[in-house]
Order: C-alpha cells, then sequence, then structure tokens
C-alpha cells in the first residue's frame, strides 16, 4: 500500500476496472437503483474484473472491495484515509439535519464528539448492564406474546414480534423507562413509515432543482414524514429537559440515564452552540433505526437456523441446561451468557452466514491514494462487501453451510475467542471495522444472545407440519427472509 503524498513512489492513474457506461446519463441511472439491486450485478463484474471494481455512480466514481486483506489494508491500516462518508443525497441531507447525526456525519469534530458520547455515555459496559430491568421487561412481554399466539393454534410468525421487542429496548434506553406501549408503538408505526418508503424518495435526488418542480407532490410527502417524526418525538424530549432542568429525575433511585439526556448539553464543537431541537429528533431517530432492523433481522435469520436444524437447536438447549440445572421457570441471566459458548457461537455463525447489511454504509476517501495497484481518487465513494467475505472460502470451509461448531475451534484464531473487530486480520466484518465499526457491537451481541438463548431455554421451536424453512433472501432496509420464519412454539416445562 502506498500513499501518494509519498514523494518516492510514482502513483498509477487508473482506476480499479469496471463497466462501460454512458456519461452523465450512465451515472445518473445508477442513482435511481438502491444498493441491493447492485450488488449481484457487481458479483458478475468482479468473478470477471477482480477483487476491486468501479461504478460511475452520481458525479464521482464507486469503488467496491470484495477482498478482506484490501479491506483491512484500507479501513483498520488506513483508516485516518478512509473512515469519512460522501456528501449525503438531497433526501437524506434534509432528514439528517445536513447530516448532523453519526452514520452519516463528516469525519471531523462534531462526528468524533457524537460518537464519544454515545459509546462512553450509552454503551459502555456498566451503563449497558443499567439497562437490564428493560430487557428483562421486554424478554417477558415478548415470551407473553409469543406463548398467546402460539395457543391459538395457528403458527407464529415471529418478525413483528421480534421487532417489536427491539425497538422497545431502543426506546426505553433513547427516552428512558416510563413510557407505555402505545407511546411506544406510536413512534414504531412512524419511524418504520420513514424507513419503508426511503427508497420511493431516491427519484428526488436526480436533479433536485427539476425534481422540487416536477415531483413536488413527492417532496411534499417527505416534508410530512418528517414533520410526523418531530410530533412524536419533540414532546418527549421536552419531558426529558422539563424533568432535567427541575433535577427531579436524579431525586428518585430508580433513574436511569438515557441518550437523549446526554444530547441535552452537548455543544456542537465548531459552532459553539448546543444542539437545537430538530438535531436531537435525527439523532435520536438514528439511534431508533440504526439498531431496530438490524438486530432483528439477525434475531430471525438465527431463530430461523434453529428452526431448520434441530440438532443444532438441541444441542444449545442442552448446554443451556447444563449451566441452568433444573431451574425451569428461571430466565437466563445476563451473567449465565459467558458460561454458555455454544450460544456466542451460534450467534457468530447466524451474522457470518446472514448478515443483515450485505455493504457497510458508504466510506469518502480523504486523500489521493493507491489500493490494491489501483488509483483511489482523494473524495471517491468506497464500500465493502461484506457478506461476500464471510462467505470467503479460502478462509471459511464449506462457507455456505450453517455450522456454529466452526466458532468453537480456538485453533483457528490463534487460541483466542473470535475477534469480531478485524482489528488484526477480517475474517468476516458484520459490523463494518476500523474508525467507523458499529459503535453498538457489543449491545448488540448481548440483545442477540439474551434474546435467542431465553426463547431457546424457555420454548422448542419447530417448523410447521410439512414445512420447510426457506433461506432465500429479500433485500429490504437489511437483507431479509423472503419466507418470514413461522413456528410452531411449545414450552418446554409442559412437554
Ligand atoms: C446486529 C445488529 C447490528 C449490525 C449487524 C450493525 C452493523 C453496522 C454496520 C455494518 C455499520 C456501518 C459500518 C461502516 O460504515 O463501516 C454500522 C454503523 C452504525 N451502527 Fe450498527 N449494527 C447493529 C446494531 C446497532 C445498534 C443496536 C445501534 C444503536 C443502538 C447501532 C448504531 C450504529 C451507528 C450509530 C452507526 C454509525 C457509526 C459511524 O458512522 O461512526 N447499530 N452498524
Amino acid at each position: 500500500f502506498i500513499n501518494l503524498n509519498s514523494p518516492s513512489k510514482k502513483p498509477p492513474k487508473t482506476l480499479p476496472p469496471g463497466p462501460s457506461t454512458f456519461p452523465i446519463i450512465g451515472n445518473l441511472i445508477w442513482l435511481t437503483k438502491s444498493f441491493f439491486e447492485i450488488e449481484p450485478m457487481l458479483r458478475t463484474l468482479s468473478s470477471k474484473l477482480g477483487p476491486m471494481v468501479t461504478l460511475h455512480i452520481g458525479p464521482r466514481p464507486s469503488i467496491f472491495v470484495f477482498d478482506r486483506t484490501l479491506a483491512h489494508q484500507a479501513l483498520v491500516q488506513n483508516g485516518s484515509i478512509f473512515s469519512d462518508r460522501p456528501k449525503a443525497l438531497p433526501t437524506n441531507e434534509f432528514m439528517t439535519c445536513h447530516q448532523r447525526n453519526i452514520s452519516s456525519g463528516t469525519y471531523g469534530p462534531t462526528w468524533r464528539l457524537l460518537r464519544r458520547n454515545l459509546t462512553s455515555e450509552i454503551l459502555h459496559p456498566l451503563r449497558i448492564k443499567s439497562y437490564s430491568h428493560a430487557r428483562k421487561w421486554v424478554l417477558d412481554i415478548l415470551l407473553n406474546n409469543l406463548m398467546k399466539k402460539s395457543k391459538t393454534g395457528e403458527p407464529v410468525e415471529v418478525l413483528s414480534h421480534f421487532r417489536h421487542a427491539m425497538f422497545c429496548l431502543l426506546v426505553l434506553m433513547c427516552f428512558g423507562d416510563k413510557l407505555s406501549q402505545q407511546q411506544i408503538e406510536k413512534i414504531e408505526v412512524v419511524t418504520r413509515k420513514i424507513l419503508l418508503s426511503s427508497d420511493q424518495f431516491n427519484i428526488l435526488n436526480v436533479c433536485p432543482s427539476v425534481t422540487k418542480v416536477l415531483f413536488r407532490h413527492q417532496w411534499r410527502k417527505l416534508f410530512q414524514l418528517r414533520k410526523d417524526r418531530e410530533n412524536v418525538l419533540l414532546p418527549l424530549i421536552r419531558a426529558r429537559r422539563k424533568a432535567k432542568d427541575e433535577s427531579k429525575s436524579k431525586e428518585t433511585d430508580d433513574y436511569v440515564l438515557a441518550y437523549v439526556d446526554t444530547l441535552l448539553d452537548l455543544e456542537l464543537p465548531l459552532e459553539k452552540r448546543k444542539f437545537n431541537e430538530e438535531e436531537i429528533v435525527t439523532l435520536t431517530s438514528e439511534f431508533l433505526n440504526a439498531g431496530t432492523d438490524t438486530t432483528t433481522t439477525a434475531l430471525q435469520w438465527i431463530m430461523a437456523n434453529l428452526v431448520k436444524y434441530p440438532k443444532i437447536q438441541n444441542k444449545l438447549w442442552l448446554e443451556i441446561k447444563s449451566v441452568m440445572g433444573d431451574n425451569d421457570d428461571e430466565e437466563i441471566k445476563e451473567d449465565d451468557l459467558q458460561k454458555i459458548p455454544y450460544l456466542k457461537a451460534v450467534i457468530l455463525e447466524g451474522l457470518r452466514r446472514h448478515p443483515p447489511g450485505h455493504f457497510v454504509l458508504p466510506h469518502r476517501t480523504t486523500e489521493d491514494t493507491v489500493l490494491g495497484g489501483f488509483w483511489v481518487p482523494k473524495n471517491g465513494t468506497i464500500n465493502f462487501m461484506v457478506a461476500d467475505m464471510g462467505w470467503d472460502p479460502k478462509v471459511w470451509e464449506d462457507p455456505m453451510a450453517f455450522k456454529p461448531e466452526r466458532f468453537l475451534k480456538t485453533d483457528d484464531f490463534n487460541g483466542e475467542v473470535f475477534d469480531l473487530t478485524g482489528s488484526r486480520e477480517i475474517k468476516m466484518m458484520p459490523f463494518g471495522v476500523g474508525r467507523r465499526i458499529c459503535p453498538a457491537l457489543g449491545l448488540a451481541l448481548l440483545h442477540l444472545e439474551y434474546f435467542v438463548g431465553n426463547m431457546i431455554w424457555k420454548y422448542e421451536w419447530k417448523a410447521m407440519d410439512g414445512d420447510s424453512i426457506s433461506l432465500e433472501e429479500k433485500q429490504e432496509f437489511t437483507v431479509v427472509m423472503k419466507t418470514p420464519l413461522k413456528a410452531q412454539i411449545s414450552d418446554r416445562n409442559k412437554i
């Protein structure tokens, strides 16, 4: 790897190969496509052209990297060059208050402040522990709802239950735990609507000055969605501010810091002012969105594999039983999770085989540079093929099979537990790696282990009679099951 700033090396000026396109029109057409449409095309191109492929999307080249060693060189070894985000498309810019959130924020002091605030105030292990009562509360609701449904004798379609549970957890961490189910559902409806409609607004980004006239109804719809979001979130933000100002909250014993509390006093480092209400709405909705569909998707894929492969489910249950003994009425406590290595292996295998996102969020380079022998221009967009890295047959034997046992062979990982951060070497990267790695990796793993573990400990999960579980994928905001999981669920205590 050479940096173009180094005077001793003469840099190549050749971009990684890609398909030829019509100038301007071709570039604009890509803009209307979602990543999900692009993925299979990229795979075909890479099989012919090699581990790096360029597409001309919009005004700048977009480079896609399939190779895990190149990903490590870029994101870990040269993180300072590869950690910026591209300028947001107009619709995203509008919904993020000019990219003033963590995931789309420019690599600089505001992003650093927001990311550090989230990781040190909310995602710190001790703080995560302080939300354990919320997890227990949500687990009870989830288990009860699943059992209620299964008693009707109908197959239980689990997805909406999983999503609601994951959403409740994040709402409680974000706004404190005094919210009713009804309030939570109201927020869920609005945020979901925004997420599901995002693709339909792609067309507005092709020449916004024209689309503002031609598609003004669509633009109005987008304005309304942002307004609806403010209408549900602002009252919660104001209530928390009021409690803070009156310092009421700290007087009660059960006060738990919420994400929104940490945002109220933060000061924008360049502008030297506090975040305004619209910006806090953007930041809180980012927190809810970033964690709900990702974790829900992972949860569904993992449970689907446990239904599809009863032997794996049974092995997991036996291992849980060896820790829990005859305490059938108890749930698995968070401290006990680490005593169940097979549970961790099941979760890791789920994330490897079915990463919720098949790409990371787009990165932008801050300097002209060279990767894999090709030129990567300053301000170029670069992305990494997450799914393909986890399915690399050079790293993973029989990569498309679901085999949690592969994560128990610590010899394969230098005698240590598997390192998901890829700091030494990337073998898979469902959370990204480097400076933009998902800051909630630890929280997401805890949620997956706690909920999968307890759902298997309490209930036996079976496919519906005559039904086989299809692992076909469908591309939504994340890559989900094309046929959502339906299962027969029975109480293990009553078998
Ligand atoms: C299984 C669950 C999850 C998966 C697989 C996942 C995956 C990812 C990935 C791939 C990225 C992009 C990395 C990159 O651009 O290089 C990311 C970023 C991010 N994730 Fe997650 N995530 C999960 C859960 C969560 C949760 C629960 C939260 C919050 C509570 C969260 C908050 C974020 C944020 C704020 C970013 C932006 C980081 C930045 O740009 O600096 N994620 N995540």
